[in-house]
């Protein structure tokens, strides 16, 4: 890993950690009782203090804010679901102490959200709990899923095709340097993107079932999401 690699990353885990979900909101997880109307609640709260924190860790990614900004825009839109995703999987899989993480499957298995989207959910957070990442690799990969060239309205591809290519190369040798008895490890976190983006359709489902039995969502979730 070269040394402006090296400062790459470091940038990119502080970005990762220094926009973390408030704590209030995850202590509210907690408190509030358990109606249906306080877990969607309590989600939508989660869900919009996850997409400001996405929205600032972007912001810090080294060549973001050089983008075409209608580009950037593109990028923010397309890859909400899954950069939001990625991080409760992670919030899920770790950072949380145990009880919380019950209490908070419990909350989303109780908040309306149909039983078809729950599985492949909760599949993913133990797909991606199972890797054990380190906080690089989730920083790292969260930056990749962002830069994808391929979102729709996105003009010069190119331009985000490089970025990311250096993430991945980043990434790349991470994994070689923290797994090496696990040649197969980044093509595992790779397959998790593939995972992921099965997702978006399941959540644009959860989101029109949630709007249809007339749910409030907050100014910035329905900006994201065109809702
Ligand atoms: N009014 C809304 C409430 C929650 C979401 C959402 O995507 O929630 C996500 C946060 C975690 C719990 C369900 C998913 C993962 C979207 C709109």
């Amino acid at each position: 890993i070269t040394k402006e690699q090296q400062a790459l990353m470091r940038v990119i885990v502080e970005a990762y950690n220094r926009h973390q979900i408030p704590q209030d909101v995850a202590k509210k997880l907690l408190q509030e009782q358990y109606s249906a109307e306080e877990n969607f609640l309590l989600l939508t709260e989660m869900a919009t203090s996850q997409v400001q924190v996405l929205v600032e860790f972007t912001k810090n990614i080294p060549g973001f804010l050089s983008l075409d900004h209608e580009d950037q825009i593109a990028l923010l839109k397309g890859s909400a679901v899954e950069a939001m995703f990625l991080r409760s999987a992670q919030v899920f899989s770790r950072k949380m102490p145990n009880g919380h993480i019950e209490v908070l499957e419990e909350r989303i298995r109780k908040s309306g959200i149909s039983e078809e989207f729950m599985t492949p959910m909760f599949n993913f957070y133990r797909s991606i709990g199972e890797l054990h990442m380190v906080q690089e690799e989730q920083a790292l990969l969260t930056a990749i899923t962002i830069l994808t060239p391929d979102r729709p309205y996105v003009k010069d591809q190119q331009a985000v095709e490089r970025l990311q290519e250096q993430m991945l190369d980043v990434l790349r040798k991470l994994c070689t340097l923290q797994h090496p008895q696990e040649p197969q490890y980044f093509a595992r976190l790779l397959g998790r993107l593939t995972e992921l983006r099965t997702l978006n359709h399941y959540h644009a489902e959860m989101l029109t079932s949630w709007r249809m039995n007339d749910h409030k969502f907050t100014p910035l979730l329905c900006e994201i999401w065109d809702v």
